[in-house]
């Protein structure tokens, strides 16, 4: 597992806002797609390409398109789903899959109550995107179920991570074709699982506390 801080001074200025108690829904809500765009810019450096001809108004030339099979991008839900549309305008020809999950606020462990992914995921290439890498078992749920029926080559986008949760995705998930993009890697977990300094529980700040 490699993974990738994007040291970019938009990404710092926007994440300073989210973070901020005072951010309404609404901004979070804006500031997280903007973030994840400038995220999917790096998280999509390897996105795998052909070679196209086409006519430009002067010449013939060659250039490259998005490759078959289909990159799939993968939001957890709840809060995963306000960074999809950020990713998808950028990977105009993705298909999209659901992973539906929850962490106990007690234990702390992560569990599945939705999924609707394809069966067959030989030789694709797969986006995973959460906000928030805390203790890491979401993440590293998600992204065996993603190996596990065959993807290749796994890119996590997330906006915060915690260093504990980047040594157990490294741990657990070692030798596997994984990468992480984060807008940032934080100081630490508190006794409650919470990323510190953090922006608090990202799926309230976007959806309320339903
Ligand atoms: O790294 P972990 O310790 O597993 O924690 C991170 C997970 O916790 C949050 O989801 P939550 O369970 O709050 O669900 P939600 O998205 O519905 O709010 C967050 O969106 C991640 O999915
Ligand atoms: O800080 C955290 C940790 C897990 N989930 C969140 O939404 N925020
Ligand atoms: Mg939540």
């Amino acid at each position: 597992m490699r993974i990738h801080v994007v040291d970019h001074p938009l990404v710092a200025h926007k994440l300073t806002t989210l973070r901020d108690r005072r951010t309404d829904s609404a901004t979070f809500r804006r500031l997280a797609d903007e973030l994840v765009t400038l995220l999917a810019y790096e998280a999509t450096r390897d996105v795998r390409t052909e070679q196209v001809d086409i006519e430009t108004p002067v010449t013939s030339t060659t250039g490259v398109k998005l490759s078959y099979p289909r990159p799939l991008v993968v939001p957890i839900l709840r809060a995963g789903i306000g960074m999809l549309d950020g990713m998808v305008r950028l990977l105009p020809t993705a298909e999209v899959g659901f992973i539906g999950m929850v962490r106990d606020e007690e234990t702390l462990q992560a569990s599945t109550y939705a999924n609707r992914l394809p069966s067959d995921l030989s030789g694709r290439q797969v986006y995973v995107l959460d906000p928030m890498l805390a203790t890491g078992g979401t993440l590293v749920a998600a992204i065996r179920e993603l190996i596990g029926r065959g993807a290749d080559d796994v890119t996590a986008v997330v906006l915060l991570a915690a260093p504990e949760g980047v040594e157990t995705m490294e741990r657990e998930l070692a030798g596997s074709p994984v990468t992480v993009v984060a807008a940032a890697v934080d100081e630490r977990l508190d006794e409650h699982g919470y990323i510190v300094p953090g922006l608090g529980d990202a799926g309230d700040r976007l959806y309320g506390s339903a």
